[in-house]
């Protein structure tokens, strides 16, 4: 499967536009980056058939798979929702068995099989008869993911995959994420730019219901090259920077470390290496489909 198709999708609920006029090649490891309310789960949704848009159309570029046929989709489709969650006193086994059934994996040895196969490369071999009640965080969207796993399927949509975990789940959870995304489409959701860095290699930042930019990650983090600079502040100095165009300050030894956008160069401060999250604040901020 090369790539799905999102063609001019709007989507409103009562006033609110909440997709507007979107459009997208999903291809390969691809993540959809946006601050609080920019549309990512409404188009997850949509992307997972469990809605509809109000016009526009989705189809797979290749075997021309519309998503008019939802049932026909949804046997390629895994997908683990923002808010995963399940009966707390089943066992993890159990939470598979169910969901395998749901998928008609038909055949206890087959099932078994699978579900084996699938807990050890998600690592949560040692937790297959604990209580899901007793999963930490991230093994809890480790089983969601493979629950997403089940019956080989060729698209994976995760949605907001790290949201509650600490540091060091983030990083294995966004690892395994990028394995999984090896052989298939994985789309992931997220207003977190450092976890896109690791994942993703075709990037969608939208805000308001629109894309702004598209790009690969790489091409995405050069469009604001020469335009970000830092300057080392002494604490007792105030900040010579206008509000807006900080990107971040980092308090050091013995003095402030700014980051920040600028147009034109200025005394005192040096051009860096740009990255997506330059990029992403900068035409979020300033609402950009133009660097
Ligand atoms: N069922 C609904 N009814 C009314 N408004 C909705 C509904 N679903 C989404 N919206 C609105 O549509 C807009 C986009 O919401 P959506 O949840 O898709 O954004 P998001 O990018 O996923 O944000 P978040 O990161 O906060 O989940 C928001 O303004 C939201 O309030």
């Amino acid at each position: 499967m090369k790539s799905i198709i999102v063609k001019d999708i709007t989507k409103s609920f009562g006033s609110k536009r909440a997709l507007d006029h979107v459009s997208l090649e999903i291809r390969g490891t691809f993540g959809l980056l946006g601050p609080n309310g920019a549309g990512k789960t409404t188009l997850m949704k949509l992307l997972a058939t469990l809605d509809i848009p109000d016009s526009g159309i989705i189809r797979i570029d290749e075997d021309d798979l519309s998503w008019n046929e939802p049932s026909e989709v949804r046997e390629r489709l895994g997908y683990l929702p923002q808010h995963f969650s399940i009966y707390r006193s089943l066992k993890v086994e159990e939470v598979m068995n169910h969901f395998a059934i749901l998928k008609g994996i038909r055949g206890k040895k087959v099932r078994s099989e699978a579900i084996n196969s699938i807990l050890q490369s998600v690592n949560l071999s040692e937790q297959k008869t604990k209580k899901v009640k007793n999963l930490s965080g991230g093994m809890l969207r480790r089983l969601g993911i493979a629950q997403a796993l089940l019956g080989n399927p060729q698209i994976i949509i995760v949605d907001e995959p790290t949201a509650g975990l600490d540091i060091e789940e983030r990083v294995r959870f966004c690892r395994l994420l990028r394995k999984i995304g090896e052989n298939r489409i994985i789309i992931i959701s997220t207003h977190i730019v450092e976890d896109l860095e690791s994942t993703c290699d075709h990037i969608a930042i939208m805000k308001e219901g629109k894309i702004l930019q598209t790009g690969t990650r790489n091409k995405l983090a050069e469009m604001t090259k020469g335009l970000v600079f830092e300057m080392d502040v002494p604490f007792d100095s105030p900040i010579p920077i206008k509000e807006e165009d900080i990107i971040s300050i980092k308090q050091l030894n013995n003095r402030y470390l700014v980051r920040f956008f600028s147009e034109a160069s200025i005394n005192n401060a040096r051009t860096v290496d740009t990255c997506l999250e330059d990029t992403y604040l900068y035409i979020t901020k300033r609402n950009l489909t133009h660097v």
